[in-house]
């Protein structure tokens, strides 16, 4: 049995070394004539699994993709050619969600606002968005939901018009799509971004082509020369990476490369959800678990002295964990000299929250105590 695998997926070996004959390779690399001997192949979102690709595949009879977003792969084919899909939705849901808020939090520090003053709308409430919904809601921020798929069987969502007007931070979950009824290709762009707020905060950690960079460019640009606030802009995802557009940078806040998923958690999860559609569709037991793989926190014990819930506490134990002014530092930093590819698969090991446990000083009728907390809002 043949597994080929990306290089960026971590615990491969770990997972399927008994399996089968691994073989690695580079995401943009892979050519037809390697999956030519492939049976299994795994892959990440810069593998475009195609009719080109697969044109020599004589055994493949499984196609995985270590990541929640599936529009690198043609699964109209796949069905076709009766090969087995499968993909990791929700992976690395919490990984994004912690993004984004971490990456708010440095946005109210830099910009001297409080998030409990502020709107957010969330595009796109499925995995992602629901992770961000549900630690934002623990928060106490006040929400915009705007999905079109469940407005129609749900209560309590908006259109994206009112949530682009209504919002003080508009963020983005969607999947990229072309065809549909919604589709997200160029969801916000120059005829729509105008109704965003002067002092918004714009996030896109979904697909780069969901926002039109160039319109996003030119409303930078505008607002820029009639002396109008900035967008505060934090951009994870964009257009025709790994070349994006490089004038975007300037007008961002917090730029980064595509890696708002990539918790070692976050990846870890999309290793061991190929691993167990790969049994079932071996007919194969289950045997390993990633608990049993992870490395224990680097980070254990956090004493907080005041409220747990301040959000000064609260922000410093978030950044404790992951700050995103380390990644937007190595990619204005390293983009121009090592590449876009270069700073993802060399990204710096990144925990989650959960990984940091809060002990927390109350004091009650019977003196001080300390309690430990999980730290998962
Ligand atoms: N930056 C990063 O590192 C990562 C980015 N992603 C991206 O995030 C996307 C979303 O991930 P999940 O939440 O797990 O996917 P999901 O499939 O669970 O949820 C997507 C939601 O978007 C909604 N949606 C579809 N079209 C819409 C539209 N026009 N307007 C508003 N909502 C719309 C769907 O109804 C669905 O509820 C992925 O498809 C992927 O492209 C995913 C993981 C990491
Ligand atoms: O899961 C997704 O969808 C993502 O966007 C990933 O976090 C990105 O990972 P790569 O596959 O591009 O390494």
């Amino acid at each position: 049995m043949n597994i080929f695998i990306d290089e960026n997926i971590p615990y491969a070996e770990d997972f399927f070394a008994e399996l089968g004959n691994i073989t690695r390779f580079a995401g943009r690399e892979l050519t037809a004539e390697q999956v030519s001997v492939a049976d299994i192949l795994l892959v990440r979102s810069i593998t475009k699994v195609n009719s080109q690709l697969l044109n020599q595949a004589k055994n493949l009879s499984f196609v995985g993709t270590a990541t929640i977003g599936e529009d690198h792969i043609d699964k109209t084919l796949l069905q076709q050619k009766g090969i087995t899909f499968t993909s990791a939705p929700g992976c690395n849901a919490i990984s994004v969600a912690e993004y984004v808020i971490s990456s708010l939090y440095v946005l109210s520090e830099k910009y001297n606002f409080n998030l409990l003053d502020k709107t957010v709308s969330i595009i796109g409430v499925g995995n992602i968005g629901k992770a961000l919904q549900n630690k934002l809601m623990a928060l106490g921020i006040n929400l915009l939901l705007c999905d079109p798929e469940r407005d129609q069987t749900e209560e309590d969502f908006v259109d994206l018009e009112y949530a682009l007007t209504h919002a003080d931070i508009v963020t983005f979950h969607t999947p990229l799509t072309s065809t549909g009824k919604s589709p997200t290709f160029h969801l916000l762009n120059e005829e729509n971004i105008h109704l965003l707020k002067q002092d918004v905060c714009l996030i896109n950690a979904s697909r780069g082509e969901v926002i039109d960079n160039q319109a996003l460019l030119a409303e930078a640009i505008r607002r820029e020369k009639q002396n109008e606030l900035p967008i505060k802009l934090v951009l994870d995802v964009w257009e025709n990476e790994p070349t994006p557009l490089l004038e975007l940078i300037k007008y961002t806040d917090i730029a980064s490369a595509h890696i708002a998923g990539y918790s070692l958690e976050g990846k870890a999860r999309g290793t061991e959800m190929l691993y167990q559609s790969v049994c079932q569709h071996l007919n194969l037991p289950i045997v390993k678990r990633l608990d049993k793989l992870l490395p224990v926190p680097s980070v254990t014990n956090l004493v907080l002295n005041n409220e747990y819930q301040s959000e000064t506490q609260l922000k410093a134990a978030i950044h404790l964990v992951y700050d995103p002014r380390r990644d937007d530092a190595l990619f204005r930093n390293l983009l121009a000299k090592n590449g876009f590819d270069w700073l993802r698969k060399n990204y710096p090991i990144r925990r989650e929250w959960s990984s940091l446990k809060l002990e927390r000083i109350t004091n009650n009728e019977k003196g001080l105590n300390f309690l430990k907390i999980g730290f998962d809002i």
